[in-house]
């Protein structure tokens, strides 16, 4: 079954959206596999946005990244990957449409609530780069039989 990885940034967990975005998730009919609230080491927010580290606003985005507790999950169903980022919306909040988490919550990028993985491959390498094997949860959805045919 395909899994994401899913970050609740610094400003979502500060903005008390933790259990609204968890909520949305959820009622779409994926199945969280892991769960942690954390302080993100600098190494591993410049290792995670690591394709970004020539851009003007990486020191900013890694400052930001570490500046707080973060809640990194991992989420699994059928087409997981794109239908998170639906879920989550336009990197710009002002341009994300009304119904995803940025277009109803977000005003600015450089505070845009949430993270997603962009494709399947990144989806497997960030999962490995913030959580361990043992830190996965696979379970079975006493529900699966009414999300899927
Ligand atoms: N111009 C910018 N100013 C400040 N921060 C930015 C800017 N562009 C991108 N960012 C930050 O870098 C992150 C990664 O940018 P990217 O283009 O990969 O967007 P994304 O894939 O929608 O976001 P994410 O990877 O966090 O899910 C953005 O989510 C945002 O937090």
């Amino acid at each position: 079954m395909e899994r994401t990885f899913i970050a609740i940034k610094p400003d979502g967990v500060q903005r008390k959206l933790i259990g609204e975005i968890i909520r949305r998730f959820e009622a779409k009919g994926f199945t969280l596999v892991g769960l942690k609230m954390m302080s993100v080491p600098r190494e591993l927010a410049e290792k995670h946005y690591e394709v970004h580290q020539e851009k003007p606003f990486f020191p900013g985005l890694v400052k930001f990244i570490t500046s707080g507790p973060l809640v990194a999950m991992v989420w699994e169903g059928d087409g997981v990957v794109s239908s998170a980022r639906k879920i989550i919306g336009a990197t710009n909040p002002l341009t994300a449409e009304p119904g995803t988490i940025r277009g109803d919550f977000g005003v600015s990028v450089g505070r845009n609530l949430i993270h997603g993985s962009d494709a399947i491959e990144t989806a497997a390498k960030e999962i490995s780069l913030w959580f361990t094997p043992e830190e996965l949860v696979s379970w079975d959805s006493a529900m699966a039989g009414w999300l899927y045919e």
